[in-house]
């Protein structure tokens, strides 16, 4: 279990203080996948970076399995990091080692024997499925295959935890997705527990458990990814919610849109949101059956959560105004979140 108590951080810059973090507190327990995600600006890697202290807390406490960092001796810290492993945006390979020295490096630093070097880093190279690119140098190596690579490395030596520093940033969506996957299959087999930093929340509800919303320093809301996603409480976190869940708008439609419908003739069109609560009831034939009018999905993206249902739907309803009236308080009655786009 990691835990972080009351932690602040100010960085001092020509005489003014920066506070980047202000009493954080967080439990983070063990096998799970925790994601911290926030705006750029929030904190979020002065935060990561405060549990293996490469970054200092002015403030507050962190503890690793009740021991707290913060009162180490420079050797024993030196001990528990090494069972903290960390990837980062850019990778941080050595461009001069192959594949194979660069997994292996952090196994030399301690004096590992090379017979048992040569079985780990197979094993390792196994793991991320890097077999044939042992003797390759980072330079030739995709993004994907090099933080494939840094993943290796900061296994090496067996951590109980993986840091990720917006460890997928870099990388385009094919990418990212694979190697979300290489790290939950490693969760799952390795029991490390996971702390992941980002700014997308596709990337949090694509892997983590759990979830903290970090702004200007602070946690705003935390728990389980299917509370927040069911019942986000800030606007910022439903900001982050709506953006990993958009239905874009045709062109078509975009140029014709407008905001009043004047003359009882122009359809409307209706953003719809729902979790898994309203998604199985049968809504729109309810709205056809008991409003009498025509609708068409002009887009939809629905996502699965655990067993729940999350999505948005881009709606077209012809009908009067007071029919139209009618479904939009109807929606809102079933807890749906709708927003009026305009009219067609
Ligand atoms: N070494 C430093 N010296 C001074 N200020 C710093 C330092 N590191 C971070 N800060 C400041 O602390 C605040 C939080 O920065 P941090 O990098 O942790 O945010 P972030 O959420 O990771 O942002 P991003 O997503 O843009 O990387 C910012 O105001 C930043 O300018």
């Amino acid at each position: 279990m990691i835990e972080l108590k009351d932690i602040s951080k100010v960085f001092r810059k020509k005489n003014i203080d920066i506070k980047a973090l202000t009493e954080v507190n967080l439990k983070i327990p063990e096998g799970r996948i925790y994601g911290i995600i926030g705006s750029s600006g929030a904190g979020k890697s002065t935060l990561i970076r405060c549990i293996n202290l490469l970054e200092r807390p002015t403030q507050g406490q962190v503890l690793i399995n009740d021991v707290d960092l913060m009162t180490l001796s420079p050797g024993k810290l030196i001990d528990v990091r090494r069972k903290i492993g960390m990837i980062f945006q850019h990778f941080n390979l050595l461009s001069s080692r192959t594949v194979f020295e660069n997994i292996a490096f952090p196994l030399e630093l301690i004096g590992t024997s090379k017979e048992h070097i040569q079985l780990k880093v197979k094993e390792l190279l196994d793991l991320v499925g890097l077999e044939s690119k042992s003797d390759e140098y980072p330079a030739s190596l995709s993004g994907g295959q090099k933080q494939r690579v840094a993943i290796a490395r900061a296994l090496a030596s067996d951590p109980a935890v993986l840091l990720c520093d917006e460890a997928t940033s870099a990388l385009d969506p094919a990418t990212t997705r694979s190697i979300l996957n290489l790290l939950k299959d490693i969760n799952k087999r390795l029991n490390i527990t996971i702390v992941l930093i980002t700014h997308e929340m596709d990337v949090v509800k694509a892997i983590c458990d759990d979830v903290a919303v970090l702004s200007e320093g602070r946690v705003i809301e935390r728990g389980s990814v299917r509370e927040i996603f069911s019942n986000a409480k800030t606007d910022l976190t439903q900001q982050f919610i709506n953006s990993s869940l958009h239905v874009d708008i045709a062109h078509e439609y975009l140029n014709r849109l407008v905001q009043v419908s004047e003359d009882n003739g122009k359809d409307l069109l209706l953003k719809v949101r729902f979790n898994g609560a309203s998604t199985d009831q049968p809504l729109l034939s309810s709205i056809v059956k008991l409003f009498g009018i025509d609708y068409e999905v002009l887009n939809a993206k629905m996502d699965t959560l655990g067993d729940m249902q999350v999505g948005v739907m881009l709606l077209k309803i012809s009908g009067s105004i007071d029919a139209i009236t009618n479904v939009i308080n109807y929606f809102k009655d079933k807890k749906l979140e709708v927003e009026v786009i305009g009219y067609v």
